[in-house]
């Protein structure tokens, strides 16, 4: 995935709802399915009222799935401490809250360096103005549905407006939404013009995660071609 080149559709399931047990299994069972990448959630007990796993998890599932592009979504305070052990680990993509950072810019430059993609993440009550001034120095935003924490919670369909703020003012920039997002939901955030699906219970809940898949880019891919005709 390049810098800001047209956006396309992709899907990326979110395993925090799957068995952790037997978490390199449930990855590529997501590969298989359908998935264009994985979405790990990172929790500290902190930033979010619940815990997760962290860069050694990461180092470990790396060298099962050498191809798989990993997303880090860092639900952590102090996020400029873990960029070198996940770079090292073998992330692709950094996404880190901007609520939980002092120095925004820096923290962007610190991950660009590292070789990974940057991306930044705003909770739901964090107004979309806070990212403006860095446009050039991310690669992504990470629009939250949910108050970031937990699987399973119900879509926020307000957080629409940021999506669409973002399309119209940057459109070749990846925007990622997360929480809530399945079947039911999928049409509103693709018209809105996100194009990096995080979905999680909707998915690894499924008898059928390729289905799924399959609806969630359908939908995204039709809005993509129906924004393109609008021209
Ligand atoms: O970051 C988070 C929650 O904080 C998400 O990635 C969820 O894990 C997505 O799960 P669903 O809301 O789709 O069930
Ligand atoms: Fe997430």
């Amino acid at each position: 995935m390049s810098r800001h080149t047209q956006p396309c559709c992709k899907i990326g399931p979110s395993i925090l709802c799957a068995d952790l047990s037997c978490l390199a299994e449930e990855c590529r069972k997501m590969i298989h399915s359908g998935a264009d990448y994985l979405h790990l959630d990172v929790m500290d007990g902190h930033f979010v009222p619940n815990l997760t796993f962290g860069h050694p998890i990461v180092k470990c599932l790396r060298p099962k799935m050498p191809d798989v592009y990993f997303d880090m979504h860092m639900m952590v305070q102090n996020p400029e401490k873990w960029v070198e052990s996940m770079a090292d680990a073998g992330a692709n993509q950094y996404t880190f809250h901007v609520e939980a950072c002092e120095d925004i810019p820096a923290l962007c430059r610190k991950i660009q360096e590292s070789g990974m993609r940057v991306g930044v993440g705003l909770k739901p009550g964090t107004p979309v103005e806070t990212i403006l001034p860095y446009s050039d120095l991310f690669d992504v935003v990470l629009i939250m549905t949910v108050e970031p924490g937990f699987g399973g919670q119900s879509f926020m369909e307000d957080m629409m407006s940021k999506v669409q703020y973002l399309r119209t003012n940057f459109p070749h920039l990846d925007i990622e939404v997360d929480g809530g997002i399945g079947p039911n939901t999928i049409d509103i955030v693709a018209e809105a013009g996100a194009n990096m699906i995080v979905s999680g219970t909707a998915i690894t809940g499924a008898s059928d995660p390729s289905q799924v898949i399959a609806l969630l880019r359908n939908s995204v891919e039709n809005a993509i071609q129906k924004s393109q005709l609008e021209r």
